[in-house]
C-alpha cells in the first residue's frame, strides 16, 4: 500500500467539499503536521504560500475523510436466513420475539473469542476504508453480559490499532433483553447500569452509551434508567428510537442531552421539537429501511423546518444492513429519503462528526485534523449519484496518505 509520510504536503487544483457546502473555484490545500494549514482559492496561491511542501495530489474532488457514525461492525455468524424468512413474509419483529434476530447474533458472538471477532470484522472495516472512511463508531450489543460486552468493545479499540483508522466505541448493553434475563428486564436494566457501564467506564473502553428503544428492546423508563448512569459516569449518551414504532424515545434522548437519536422513521414533530431545542443529530440509516423494505418514511422535511442537523451512516450489521459501502447509503439517503446531495455528504461528514461529539472532524477547514479523500470525480453530487466502488484516489489520515493508487 503506497504511502507518503513528508509533514507539509500540498493538495493542488481540488474542488472541494468543506464537510457542509462545495467551495467555489479550485483550491490549493496544504496539511502540515498532521492538520490543515492552509486552504487559497488556486489562482491566489504562490509558492511562498508553503515553502517545502511536496505536492501530494492534483485535481478531483477533496472531502474529508467520511465519517461513519452509526456502525454494529463486530460480531460473529451471519443473518442470511432470516433475510431470506423476511422475504417469505416473516417480519423483522416476529423473527425477534421467536429468539432469532438481534440474539442469533448474540449466540455466535459469545462463542468468538477476541481473535475470531477481529479476522471475522477486518474484512468489513477495509471496506469502510477502501469507501473513505476516516472515522467510524463501533457498538457492542451482541455480548449481553458484562465480560462480553467489553470483549467486542476491546475488539473495537483493538480494529482501530490494526488499521489507520480512528475507531469511536459506543457500549449498547440495552440493545436486546438476553434469554438468561426472559422475564426479568428490569434486573437486565440493572446488570446494564451497575456493572456494564461503570466497568466501560472504568476501562475506558466506551464513549458513549447507547439504548434500543422499542417494543422488541426497552421501554422510555428502562432507558430513562441507563441514561443515568450513563451520565454519573461522564459518558455520552445516542438512542436507537423511533424505528419501528413511536415511543417517545428520541424525545426522551433530547431531554438528556443525547447526541444522537438514530433511525426514527416513526418520529413525530414533537420529538422533532425536542431534538431541535438540545441539537440533537437525527441519524438516518438508508440502508436499514431499504434491506427491511420499510415504507414510513423519516420525518425529513420536519427535521429541516426545525433545523435538526441530519447525519448518514451506514448502521452496519449483520441484521438489518448488512452493508459496508458509506457510499451506497449517500445514494440511499437521496433516493428513498430525499436528502440533496449536499445534505447527504454533509450527513456522512460534518453533521456525522457532530453526532460523535466531534465537532473537529468532519471539516476541510484551517486547524482540523487532516483526514481528507481525494476522489476522481469532477464534482461531490457524483458520489451520491453514482454507485461504484474504485473512485477513491487517495486517503489521507492525520495528515498521512495510508492509502494512493
Ligand atoms: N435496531 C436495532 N439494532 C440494529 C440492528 C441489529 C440487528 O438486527 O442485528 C440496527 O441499528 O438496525
Ligand atoms: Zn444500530
Amino acid at each position: 500500500m503506497p504511502t507518503q509520510s513528508t509533514s507539509k504536503q500540498l493538495w493542488r487544483d481540488v474542488q472541494v467539499f468543506d464537510g457542509l457546502v462545495q467551495l467555489s473555484e479550485a483550491m490549493t490545500v496544504l496539511v502540515e503536521d498532521g492538520r490543515i494549514a492552509g486552504l487559497w482559492p488556486a489562482r491566489e496561491f504562490n509558492e511562498a504560500h508553503a515553502q517545502g511542501a511536496a505536492c501530494a495530489g492534483r485535481s478531483g474532488v477533496l472531502t474529508p475523510g467520511l465519517v461513519d457514525c452509526h456502525t454494529h461492525l463486530v460480531y460473529a455468524g451471519n443473518r442470511a436466513g432470516e433475510f431470506e424468512q423476511r422475504l417469505e413474509g416473516v417480519s423483522y419483529e416476529e423473527i425477534a420475539r421467536a429468539g432469532g434476530g438481534i440474539l442469533s447474533s448474540v449466540r455466535a458472538t459469545r462463542a468468538a473469542s477476541e481473535d475470531e471477532l477481529i479476522a471475522a470484522s477486518l474484512p468489513r472495516l477495509d471496506a469502510l476504508l477502501a469507501d473513505g472512511v476516516t472515522t467510524v463508531e463501533i457498538k457492542s450489543g451482541y455480548g449481553l453480559t458484562v465480560a462480553d460486552e467489553l470483549k467486542m468493545l476491546r475488539v473495537a479499540r483493538r480494529l482501530g490499532q490494526l488499521r489507520p483508522v480512528r475507531v469511536i466505541t459506543t457500549l449498547l448493553g440495552a440493545h436486546a433483553l438476553p434469554p438468561e434475563y426472559a422475564g426479568r428486564a428490569d434486573d437486565y436494566v440493572s446488570l446494564v447500569c451497575d456493572e456494564m457501564i461503570p466497568a466501560a467506564a472504568a476501562e475506558g473502553l466506551a464513549d458513549a452509551v447507547d439504548v434500543f428503544c422499542e417494543g422488541i428492546g426497552f421501554s422510555p423508563a428502562q432507558c430513562e434508567r441507563i441514561y443515568l448512569a450513563a451520565k454519573a459516569h461522564g459518558l455520552a449518551i445516542k438512542a436507537h428510537a423511533e424505528q419501528l414504532s413511536n415511543l417517545g424515545g428520541s424525545a426522551l434522548a433530547a431531554r438528556y442531552g443525547a447526541l444522537s437519536a438514530d433511525h426514527i422513521e416513526y418520529l413525530d414533530e414533537a420529538g422533532v421539537r425536542a431534538m431541535a431545542e438540545a441539537g440533537t443529530v437525527a441519524v438516518l440509516l438508508p440502508g436499514a429501511f431499504h434491506v427491511l423494505r420499510e415504507t414510513q418514511l423519516p420525518p425529513i422535511e420536519l427535521l429541516r423546518q426545525y433545523g435538526v442537523p441530519m447525519a448518514v451512516a451506514s448502521d452496519a450489521n449483520p441484521g438489518t444492513s448488512p452493508i459496508c459501502m458509506p457510499t451506497l447509503m449517500a445514494n440511499l439517503a437521496c433516493t428513498l429519503f430525499r436528502l440533496t446531495p449536499r445534505e447527504a455528504l454533509s450527513g456522512m461528514t460534518a453533521q456525522a462528526a457532530r453526532a460523535l461529539g466531534r465537532l473537529d472532524l468532519g471539516r476541510i477547514e484551517v486547524g482540523a485534523p487532516a483526514d481528507l479523500c481525494l476522489w476522481d470525480i469532477q464534482q461531490p453530487a457524483e458520489l451520491a449519484y453514482a454507485v461504484q466502488a474504485g473512485r477513491l484516489r487517495q486517503r489521507v489520515f492525520k495528515g498521512e496518505v495510508v492509502y494512493a493508487r
